[in-house]
This record gives structure tokens, sequence and C-alpha cells, in this order.
């Protein structure tokens, strides 16, 4: 996993006051990255259009432009006069060269968007929101600096912001970066180092990029086992009992030795999976909420307080029963609208879902600090894993799993690793991973997935 942060300045001040480096020498990498990058993908002779603020963002883009001139057809759109003093320095030295600027943006070969970068600090007016849309019109290979222009610290974008195939990132992974909205705008996040290697630049942090060697798979290690020694997982049907029926399937599929579906009602389960009235007597973890709908509480209490491990879903995140049980190690996997009705009560906040995302790691440590047992899965297109005050981000799910049925695959998926005896986090966050590698290795169109489809690519990887 990748380490990400909240704010780099107190990272680039370090640089300053121990490793005795100066924000010309951070700047003459954070270009050379962007430069090699080019270097090594395009023929030389492409043409590049530079697109310049008036702060360090733009003074990395026309260091840019001295690094490339000549090898390159470079050209510089100064969509505002350098004001940082990096900015006027580095367009003193552009100047010493005889670099093209134009008045107007074109559309160039290769697009490198240095308007703004961490310094974005109010809406952006019509003439930037007119440039971007213009810039965002291009068939360009687009680059951003940092941050595609119209993305805040909070990762709140604007209404025109640069859509990036590439950000290249300066020094460090910066939180702003992997905000929902942002999902649509950053492409490719490459890190540029800062004139140490980024283990070095980097300090301590609570909030961490999953990679794909993170998720730990249930293979079978021991050759004298049976079913018994991968656990039993109950889930629990409700009215909807195609939501718990899928769970079951994807929890058969993920390596639990028995699930069972618990219904009062008789259901035509397939021949693997058991069906049960009560909670089975050898029952290692339970998963519940799914489709739940109506239900009787003193039941769902009684199996909310069994001793065992539990995944809870859905329906329980608008009745206050769930209040009950947050001093456990539970997982629970709400989407935004039910993640602002758990807040609501928990009495953490009353909120919209639109402020939610707006904030969305804000609230996840805010829920964590007030209950540092439950494991919170916050669904999303980049999905937020949280238990106490450490973070963790799944960035590679798609819209591949915007759809019915996906949620309930991965709650199947959580519950089949609780009852194989994984901790609650290794069990969220191996399953969520799962999730999404079994949905990018679906090789029909993006739109057709079903739940099915979902569970053989999972079963395959
Ligand atoms: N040590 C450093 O400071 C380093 C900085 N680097 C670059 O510097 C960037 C940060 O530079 P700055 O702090 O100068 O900030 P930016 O260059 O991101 O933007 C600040 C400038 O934009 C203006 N501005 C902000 N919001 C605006 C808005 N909505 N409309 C119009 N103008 C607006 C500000 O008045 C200021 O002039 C980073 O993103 C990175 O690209 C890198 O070179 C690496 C080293
Ligand atoms: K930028």
């Amino acid at each position: 996993m990748q380490k990400i942060f909240d704010e780099v300045n107190s990272l680039d001040k370090r640089c300053y006051e121990e490793f005795f480096l100066n924000e010309d020498i951070l700047m003459e990498h954070a270009a050379s990255s962007i430069c090699s990058y080019i270097e090594d993908i395009f023929e030389e002779n492409k043409s590049v259009l530079i697109v310049c603020g008036s702060g360090n963002n733009g003074a990395d883009g026309l260091a840019l432009a001295r690094l490339l001139y000549k090898k390159f057809d470079v050209s510089l759109y100064l969509a505002s006069a350098p004001k940082s003093p990096m900015a006027k320095l580095q367009y003193k030295r552009v100047k010493t060269l005889n670099i093209k600027e134009v008045d107007e943006p074109f559309e160039a070969d290769i697009l490198v968007d240095c308007l703004f970068g961490t310094g974005l600090n109010k809406p952006l007016d019509e003439k930037y929101l007119t440039l971007i849309d213009t810039l965002n019109s291009y068939n360009s290979f687009n680059i951003a600096c940092d941050i595609p222009s119209g993305i805040n610290h909070f990762g709140q974008i604007s209404s025109s912001t640069f859509e990036a195939d590439v950000t290249i990132t300066m020094g460090a992974l910066k939180t702003s970066l992997f905000s929902d909205f942002s999902k649509d705008y950053v492409g490719e996040i490459i890190v540029s180092n800062l004139g140490v290697q980024r283990e070095i630049y980097e300090t301590q942090t609570n909030k961490f990029l999953l990679d794909e060697s993170d998720m730990k798979l249930p293979f079978r290690n021991k050759k004298n086992s049976h079913k018994g020694s991968y656990g039993h997982l109950n889930v629990v049907a409700g009215c909807k009992k195609g939501a718990g029926i899928i769970a079951a399937k994807a929890a058969f599929g993920f390596g639990a030795g028995l699930v069972s579906v618990v219904c009062h009602e008789n259901l035509d389960l397939p021949y693997h999976i058991m069906q049960t009235h009560f909670i089975s007597e050898n029952c290692t973890a339970i998963a519940i909420g799914m489709g739940l709908g109506k239900y009787e509480t003193d039941e769902i209490r009684k199996i909310l307080n069994k001793k065992v491990a539990k995944i809870v879903d859905a329906d329980l995140f608008y009745d206050d029963l769930i209040c009950e049980v947050l001093d456990q190690e539970i997982v629970l996997t709400p989407h935004p609208k039910e993640f602002v009705s758990l807040l609501k009560l928990c009495e953490i906040a009353d909120i919209s879902v639109q402020e939610l995302q707006n904030n969305r790691f804000l609230y996840v440590e805010k829920f964590c600090k007030k209950y540092p047992n439950v494991v919170l899965l916050l669904k999303g297109a980049n999905v937020i894993i949280a238990q106490n005050e450490k973070i963790y981000v799944n960035s590679f799910g798609s819209a591949v799993l915007s759809k019915g049925g996906s949620g309930d695959v991965l709650s199947g998926l959580i519950g089949s690793l609780l009852a194989q005896g994984y901790k609650p986090l290794e069990a969220a966050i191996s399953a969520s991973l799962a999730h999404a590698m079994g949905a990018r290795n679906y090789k029909k169109n993006n739109y057709s997935l079903i739940p099915s489809d979902l569970v053989e690519e999972i079963r395959k990887l």
C-alpha cells in the first residue's frame, strides 16, 4: 500500500530544513519528472502546449517548457502573469530561450495543465472555467501537473475541471485525488520524486492507498482439512430474499466451507447452499441487513448479539438497533445514503448525501473516532475502509459495479472471509479488492454485469 497525505507543504518544508534542499531543486525535479514521462511516451517533435497559472504550479510548467524545448515543439500559454517568486524566476529563465508564447490555447498533441495545483483557494471565475472547458474540448493527451486544475484541497471539483489522462503528482499522493468526484478527472496517477526518494520524502500518515498486493485471497494451504476448517457463514435473508441468496452464493464461491441462508420461509436454493430457520450452532460468521425489509426487532437484536464475527449492511443502517452493537468489532458496509442515516442515528452529524460526498474522509474519521472497534467500509467510486485512526482507499472499483446486487456480493465476500477466520479489517480490505478485481477482469461491455458474472470472475482470481 502507498501513503496518502492531506497536505504536503509540511513535507516540502522538511526537505528544506532537514535535507538542505530548496524550492528550486524541488521544482526542477517536479518538472523533470513530467519531462521524462513525455520523453518516454512520445516521439520527438510532437507539439506540447503548457498552460500556466500565476503560482508555483505555473512555475512547474515554465520549468517543463525549458526542459522540453528543442526536443519537442513547445508552446506556452500564460493564463495569467507569473506572480509567485518561483514563477517569476522560471519565467526569467524561459525568456532567455526562444520558447513560443501563444495568445490563445490550441489543440496540441500533448497538453499540460499547470494552471492551479495545491494553491487553488477560491472558486474559479468565468475566465478560468471557460479556459478549462476549451482545454477539455481538445483531443490532446492531457497531463495534469500535481492535481487537475479545478480540484480543491478537499477533493471537491469546479463546474469545469481539467480532465487528465495522467496526473503526475509531486512528492506524495494527496487525499484530494481520491474523493469520489476526482475519479473522473485524475486519470492514471504517478508520483514524482522531489530530490529524495519517496520513502524519505514521506513521513507518518494514517491514510493509505491499497495496492493489488494487499488482497489476501483465501487460498488453502493445509492438506489435511475438511469443510469445517473453513467456517460456516449464516446469511440472514429478509423480505427481499434475493439479496441474501446473492450474498450466500458469493460467499460459497469465495471459500467458506459451509453457507446457510437463515429464513423462516422455505427457499429455493442451489443444492450447495443450506437453509436454516435459526442461526446455526457451528456458525462462525453472520451476514445481515441485505434485503432485510420488515423484521422482528427482538430476533434481529438476538442475532446481532451473537458472539461471532459479523458483517452488517443495508436496511439496518436505518434502525437505531445498530447503535446498540457499535462497541463490537463488526464490519459495516453502508453506501453514502445509508452512512448519512447512520451518522444521524449515532448523533454524529445530521447532513445531506451531498455534504457527505463533499467530505467523505472527514465523516469517516468522525465515525471511527467515536466507534474505534467498528470496521467501516463506505461504498463509493473510491471505497474507504477504516478502523480507529487508520483509513484505506480502494480505488480499483469502476462503474461496472454500479448495479443492484453488487453490494450483496460484497457482503457475501466479507462474510465468507470472516467465517474463514480473517480479522474484520483484513476481511473488508481483501473482499473489497477482490470485488473490484473481479469487475476489472470482466471482459464484456461495462453495463452488462450481473451478480453471477461478478462471482464467476472472483472465483477465477
Ligand atoms: N515546494 C513547493 O512549494 C513546490 C511546489 N510545487 C508546485 O507548486 C504548486 C503549488 O503552488 P502555489 O502554492 O503557488 O499554488 P498554485 O500555483 O496552485 O496556485 C496559486 C496561484 O493561483 C491563484 N489562485 C488560487 N485560486 C485561484 C482562483 N480560484 N482563481 C484565480 N486565481 C487563483 C493564487 O492567487 C496564486 O497566485 C503545487 O501544486 C506544485 O505544482 C512543485 O514545484 C514542487 C515543490
Ligand atoms: K494543475
